[in-house]
């Protein structure tokens, strides 16, 4: 079936509401984290994340991005720490990305956009039994999102790249085995967090976000890469509605 919302034209981001009350709601995502009004919670700790290279499955063209799979049928590849209760399992990462490189990101910090936004999609494996029970409990789901900066090529950014042209129409998959997402965080570990939503339908609001505050770097050329499987996939900044954001 097609999908019934898109990014641009009269399915586009305004629209969503009409199908997707939530967009509406009083916890989306992405937001502006404004630097000043974030708060400083001792009580955080550091993020502990564990990577097996033997779960990292495939890439697939879902149309408005590609995702890169990962197989979550037991915690070989995990984050925990930081915000969290327990052990969340990395079900997949994607990117987003505007139509030209000066913005794309889904969060921008003290109104500044980034060129695109990596996501790593987590669910809790501790009290759920698979990605879909997660998808739309409070606890369900946590994101980490990597801010990506226009600048020198990044060979491991590389990797997916160069497998783009075999996945050019929607649908399409690839094996994509043995990739490294580790390669794609910054020195620092240190974020913000904040509790907010899923960023396109169904928009559920069970995702604990832990945004990277350095950023990596991507191409100009690796960034129009991107767009050959589609021009753009961002969605703006929602309201705040009195949410803490915290570090
Ligand atoms: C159901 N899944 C896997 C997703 N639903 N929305 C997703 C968005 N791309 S995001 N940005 O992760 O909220 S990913
Ligand atoms: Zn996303």
């Amino acid at each position: 079936a097609s999908l019934n919302w898109s990014y641009q034209g009269s399915n586009g981001p305004d629209q969503w509401h009409k199908l997707y009350p939530i967009a509406n709601g009083k916890q989306q995502s992405p937001i502006d984290i404004i630097t000043k009004k974030v708060k400083k919670d001792p009580s955080l700790g550091h993020l502990q994340l564990t990577w097996n290279l033997s779960t990292c499955k495939e890439i697939v063209n879902v149309g408005h991005s590609f995702h890169v799979i990962f197989e979550d049928k037991d915690n070989r590849s995990v984050v925990t720490g930081g915000p969290l209760t327990g052990n969340y399992r990395l079900n997949q990462f994607h990117f987003h990305w505007g139509q030209t490189d000066d913005y794309g990101s889904e969060h921008t910090v003290d109104g500044a956009k980034y060129a695109s936004e990596l996501h790593l999609v987590y669910w809790n494996s501790d009290k759920y039994s698979s990605f879909a029970e997660a998808l739309d409990k409070p606890d369900g789901l946590a994101a980490i999102a990597v801010f990506l900066t226009v600048g020198s090529h990044n060979e491991h950014l590389q990797e997916i790249v160069k497998v783009l042209d075999s996945i050019k129409t929607k649908g399409k998959k690839a094996p994509f085995t043995n990739f490294d997402p580790s390669t794609l965080l910054p020195g620092s570990l240190e974020y913000w967090t904040y509790h907010g939503s899923l960023t396109h339908p169904p928009l559920l609001e069970s995702v604990t976000w832990i945004i990277l505050k350095e950023p990596i770097t991507i191409s100009s050329e690796q960034l129009a890469q991107f767009r050959n499987i589609t021009l753009t996939n961002h969605r703006l900044p929602q309201p705040l509605k009195g949410r803490q954001v915290r570090t």
